[in-house]
C-alpha cells in the first residue's frame, strides 16, 4: 500500500486541502516551516481564521471557492516567505465542487536574486557612467540627476553661467527641468546665501501681478494693507529672481521690468519714487519669444535684454538614457519619503524607458512616487504601471477614468477634475489651459481653483 501522505510530507512544494467551505483536511509537513502554523491545529478549522490572524496574504481557497477555477497568486507568509501558490478546485464523481487543493512553491531566494541582480546592474550602470562622467550634481538641497551629454553641456554651461552677472533664459518644454536647473544655478552663485525667489508670471491673475511683482505703497488702492507692501523683486534683493513663464507677462508690465534690468530700480503701485534693486534675473518659458515679439504680443527690448544667455533643457524623449536614472533617483526620494522598501521589476524598468514621457520629468517623477505608495509589495511589478504608459497612448487622455458606477453628475465632476489636473501639469497657465481646453480664460482660472488650487 502506497503511503501518499509520507510522499507528499517528502515533497518539496507545500499541499494543502480544504473540504468546499474551506476547513482543513490536510496540510504537508513543511507548512509550519513556512507558515508559522502547527499543521495538527488547523484540521476541521476554516482557513479563513488564519487569514485574519495574518498568517499569510492574500487568502487563495476563499477565491477558488468563491470563483470554481484555477486561480494564481503569490502569497507573502508570516515567517516573511514569498509563496508562489496555485488553487484547484476539486470535483466528486458528480461533479459536485468538493474542495480546493493549493500547492505553493517558495521563491523568496529567487526574487531576493532577481531584485539583488536588478540592484547590481543599476548600481553597475551607475559606476560605470560615473567612470566617464558624473550624472548627479548636489549644491545646497539642490540635485540635478542627469547622463547624457546634452544635459552635461547644459550643466556645465549654467556653473559657468552663474558666476557672472547676466540674465539668462531657460527654455524647455513643460517639467523638463527648468525650475530645477534655476535653482541649482542660484545655488552655484556667489548670491547662494541670498533669497532666491520663483515667480510664476502664469500663476498670478493679471489684475494682481503688478503689485505682487512692485509692491505698493501705503493707500495705493482701496483693500490694500494700510502699511504698504513689498514686492516680490524687493524680496529677492541681492539674490536670484526667478521669473517663470515670462511670456504670459502682460505688456505693460513688461517696460516696469525693462527699468528693473536697466536702471536697477523698482517703482511700487502708488509711488513715483523709484527704489534701488539689486537682483541677478533668471527667465524661463516653453513659449516662442521671437514669434510673439512679431505679433507684438512680446517687447522686442526686453526680448533682447533676457535673451543673452539662452539654455535650452532638451525633453526627456531626446535624452533617454536618462530615464533609468532618474527613476531610480525618485524611487529613492519616494521610498525615503514614505518610508518603504520598494523595488521596481527589470520590466517596469524597460516599460519606463521605452514611453515618452509628454510631460517630461515631471510626469516620470508623479508616475514613481504613484508607483511606490500604491505598491501593496517590496517587488513592484508591470501590472502596476498605468496602462496608457504600457501602451504608449497619450497620457493627456490615457489616464482619466471614474473607477466605479456612480452617479452620473460625481462622474462627470471627476472627469473635470482629472482633466484640468492633467492639463495644469502640461500647460502650466490659465491662459493656455483655457486653449487645451476650448474654455475662456475666466472660467479655466475658476476651474483650476475648484480642482487644482484647492489647498493654496
Ligand atoms: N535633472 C533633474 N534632476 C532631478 N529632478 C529633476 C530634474 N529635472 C526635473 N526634475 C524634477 O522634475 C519636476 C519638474 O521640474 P521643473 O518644475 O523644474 O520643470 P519646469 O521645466 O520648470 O516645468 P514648467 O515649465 O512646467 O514650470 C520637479 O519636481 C523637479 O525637481
Amino acid at each position: 500500500m502506497i503511503d501518499f501522505e509520507a510522499i507528499l510530507d517528502g515533497l518539496f512544494d507545500i499541499v494543502h486541502v480544504t473540504d468546499e467551505k474551506g476547513r482543513t483536511l490536510y496540510c504537508s509537513g513543511r507548512y509550519e516551516e513556512f507558515f508559522g502554523i502547527d499543521p495538527q491545529e488547523m484540521i476541521g478549522k476554516p482557513i479563513e481564521e488564519f487569514y485574519h490572524l495574518g498568517y499569510f496574504s492574500p487568502t487563495i481557497t476563499m477565491r477558488v471557492i468563491r470563483d470554481r477555477k484555477k486561480v494564481h497568486t503569490i502569497q507573502t507568509t508570516r515567517k516573511k516567505r514569498r509563496l508562489l501558490v496555485e488553487g484547484t478546485p476539486l470535483w466528486d464523481a458528480d461533479g459536485n465542487f468538493c474542495g480546493v487543493v493549493n500547492t505553493s512553491i517558495d521563491i523568496t531566494d529567487h526574487e531576493q536574486l532577481q531584485q539583488e541582480q536588478n540592484e547590481r546592474k543599476y548600481v553597475g550602470g551607475l559606476l560605470q557612467s560615473e567612470m566617464t562622467k558624473e550624472n548627479s550634481r548636489r549644491k545646497g538641497k539642490i540635485s540635478l540627476v542627469y547622463r547624457s551629454q546634452s544635459m552635461e553641456q547644459v550643466t556645465a554651461l549654467a556653473e559657468k553661467l552663474a558666476q557672472v552677472e547676466s540674465s539668462m533664459i531657460l527654455l524647455g518644454e513643460s517639467g523638463v527641468g527648468k525650475g530645477v536647473l534655476a535653482k541649482y544655478i542660484h545655488e552655484c552663485s556667489p548670491r547662494a546665501d541670498k533669497p532666491f525667489v520663483h515667480i510664476n508670471c502664469g500663476a498670478i491673475p493679471e489684475t494682481l501681478l503688478e503689485s505682487e511683482l512692485f509692491g505698493y505703497e501705503k493707500g495705493a488702492f482701496t483693500g490694500a494693507d494700510k502699511d504698504g507692501k513689498a514686492g516680490l523683486i524687493e524680496k529677492a534683493n541681492g539674490g536670484t529672481l526667478f521669473l517663470d513663464e515670462i511670456g504670459e507677462m502682460p505688456l505693460v508690465l513688461q517696460v516696469k521690468l525693462l527699468n528693473v534690468l536697466q536702471e536697477k530700480t523698482i517703482t511700487p503701485v502708488g509711488s513715483a519714487v523709484p527704489r534701488k534693486v539689486d537682483v541677478k534675473l533668471i527667465t524661463a518659458t516653453n513659449q516662442n519669444l521671437r514669434q510673439m515679439v512679431k505679433e507684438g504680443r512680446f517687447r522686442e527690448d526686453l526680448y533682447y535684454r533676457i535673451h543673452v544667455v539662452p539654455l535650452e533643457i532638451p525633453p526627456l524623449r531626446e535624452r533617454r538614457e536618462e530615464i533609468p536614472v532618474l527613476v531610480h533617483y525618485f524611487l529613492g526620494v519616494f521610498c525615503e519619503k514614505y518610508c518603504l522598501d520598494r523595488q521596481l521589476s527589470d520590466a517596469c524598468f524597460r516599460i519606463l524607458a521605452e514611453y515618452d514621457w509628454p510631460g517630461n520629468v515631471r510626469e516620470l517623477e508623479n508616475v514613481v512616487e504613484r508607483l511606490v505608495v500604491t505598491a501593496p509589495d517590496v517587488l513592484i511589478t508591470p501590472t502596476q504601471i498605468p496602462r496608457y504608459i504600457h501602451s504608449h497612448e497619450d497620457s493627456a487622455l490615457g489616464g482619466i477614468k471614474v473607477e466605479r458606477v456612480m452617479q452620473m453628475q460625481e462622474a462627470m465632476e471627476e472627469v473635470e477634475r482629472q482633466l484640468l489636473q492633467r492639463a495644469y501639469e502640461q500647460h502650466k497657465t490659465t491662459t493656455k489651459v483655457a486653449e487645451a481646453l476650448g474654455i475662456s480664460q475666466p472660467s479655466a482660472s475658476r476651474k483650476l481653483r475648484k480642482w487644482v488650487f484647492t489647498g493654496e
